[in-house]
């Protein structure tokens, strides 16, 4: 088993779905984030610039929701997964993405994908 690096439960407003009202609202999203990295030599030196930053990529994840709007939220898991790799030192992430509100009768609704390079 490989390390990982976590974020869970990142909840995230945004401008997503398929329907014409739902493109003049926020909605919330929920991401969990699985991701692999070889920790070790952030834990050898206590260097935070070894590893992946999870306050930098909930940061990022934050800012790229408020920046785009997509209809489905597996467009958006696939290009943010695609973007996150591009950015980050990520072997590969798992990402699952929650629209809570989407479906009141579910607890909640979404996906889940895993990318790796
Ligand atoms: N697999 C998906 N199904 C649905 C999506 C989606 O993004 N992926 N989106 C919608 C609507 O936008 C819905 O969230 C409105 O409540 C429906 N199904």
């Amino acid at each position: 088993m490989k390390d990982l690096v976590l974020i869970e439960g990142l909840h995230v407003d945004a401008v997503i779905g398929v329907y014409e009202w739902e493109k003049k609202i926020l909605q919330n999203l929920v991401f969990d984030l699985e991701m692999e990295h070889d920790n070790r030599p952030a834990a050898e030196t206590d260097d935070l610039s070894k590893t992946l930053d999870y306050e930098a990529i909930s940061n990022f994840i934050a800012k790229y929701c408020s920046d785009n709007t997509f209809e489905l939220i597996e467009t958006l898991a696939e290009r943010l997964c695609a973007d996150l790799m591009h950015l980050f030192d990520i072997e590969s992430v798992r990402m699952t993405l929650r629209k809570p509100g989407a479906v009141p009768s579910a607890q909640s609704v979404g996906v889940k994908i895993y990318r790796t390079r």
